[in-house]
């Protein structure tokens, strides 16, 4: 199951959050930077407002020397919150960093923050683990110049997320994330994703946090519904438009036509070690939206593409009929989608097309019953 963790600063902005259903209130000054911390009197009221109805996390801004660090994060941890999130330079010294901070994780939930606009670097995860840290976060240093998406492709995003997970730490993904990311990057199973700019009037992550925009990316987000509903329940939901009307029958096609990239396929040797073209067409029939101009009732053609670029990411593939059957399988996990067709066609084989289509379709209730293993393609570097 996916969080929604909801950046504020202050008592009243976490109200807003709370009300608003956010799963965990993040102390943060966002006039300070990605990562800016917000005054210790400031954080000990927040968490005092908050109560314990959900978890509080609070950032620290990492001093040069270690010795400074500590004392930093212990002031934290006696404000009361319950995650400390800090950003772990992509410097030499990290790993020092890291060693640092073990006792203190032994007794705190700390999460490492890397910047995905700064090459971050998957191999300090092993160490992150080593030291007892709570998790990882994948965030963006420099806001206003691109979203997490815009750095890291979803299949590199899929594997930060199952590196972590193999490696027994939490995982989360922020980094100025807006609303139709959301069903984009569900897929990708994090435990957390991070939100302060789109839960902001305009975007802007230095205004004030409003209770429309926070009620957005909540409904886009599936909630655990009761201690009766299992968690899983609500991987079905995925997509935008996870909440059916109820009684909608009516269906429309949602398609993507012509996409061709460049695929590693063929089961002939001359076919392996390079790349040929593939052309994809896929038309899903898809619950009628209720016209009310809200992405939360449609199903989005970027999660098809995403499905595509993660399959491919997986290497070289034998058939097309495994692209096919895996992409429709993809796309039959949203809700939304009744029924969806797959066309897939090799272009350098012969003077015309070559290839497959399919057309794959689920009972109703079957989609209740996917599991929530999130959809990794290809094995964990
Ligand atoms: O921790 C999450 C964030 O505060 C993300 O902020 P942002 O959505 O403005 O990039």
């Amino acid at each position: 199951m996916t969080l929604m963790l909801a950046s504020v600063l202050s008592r009243e902005e976490a109200e807003i959050a709370l009300a608003r259903g956010a799963d965990i209130i993040d102390c943060k000054a966002p006039s300070r930077g990605a990562l800016g911390a917000l005054p210790l009197t400031r954080v000990a009221e927040i968490v005092a407002f908050v109560d314990g109805r959900r978890p509080v996390s609070a950032v620290v801004e990492l001093p040069h020397d270690v010795a400074h660090a500590l004392g930093a994060f212990e002031e934290i941890v006696a404000a009361g919150v319950d995650y400390v999130k800090f950003a772990l330079p992509a410097t030499p010294d990290a790993g020092e960093i890291v060693e640092a901070l073990a006792p203190l994780a032994a007794r705190t939930r700390l999460v490492a923050v890397l910047f995905a606009d700064l090459g971050p670097d998957f191999e300090c995860l092993p160490a992150l683990a080593a030291a007892g840290f709570h998790g990882a976060m994948l965030d963006t240093a420099h806001k206003g110049k691109g979203r997490l998406i815009d750095f890291m492709s979803i299949d590199a995003l899929c594997e930060f997320v199952a590196r972590c997970r193999a490696l027994g730490l939490a995982s989360g993904l922020a980094g100025a994330l807006e609303p139709p990311d959301v069903p984009r990057l569900l897929v990708a199973g994090a435990d957390v994703l991070g939100f302060r700019g789109a839960l902001c009037a305009e975007g802007d992550r230095r205004g004030a946090l409003d209770a429309r925009a926070t009620a957005l990316i909540r409904d886009l987000i599936p909630a655990q519904r009761g201690a009766e509903a299992p968690l899983h329940a609500d991987w079905s939901f995925i997509g935008r438009g996870y909440v059916e009307p109820p009684g909608a029958n009516d269906t429309d096609c949602v398609f993507l036509k012509d996409y061709v990239a460049p695929v590693e396929i063929g089961a002939y040797a001359f076919e392996h070690g390079h790349t040929q073209r593939v052309r994809f067409n896929v038309e899903a029939e898809v619950t009628r939206a209720n016209g009310d101009d809200d992405m939360r009732s449609v199903f989005s053609y970027d999660v098809i593409m995403d499905a595509i670029k993660m399959i491919l990411a997986g290497g070289h593939i034998e058939v097309v009929e495994t692209i096919a059957e895996r992409l429709a399988e993809s796309v039959l996990l949203h809700e939304r989608v009744r029924s969806v067709t797959v066309q897939v066609e090799k272009l350098d084989v012969a003077p015309g097309a070559v290839g497959v289509r399919i057309r794959r379709e689920r009972a109703h209730q079957d989609a209740r019953r996917l599991q929530p293993a999130p959809l990794r393609l290809h094995a964990v570097k």
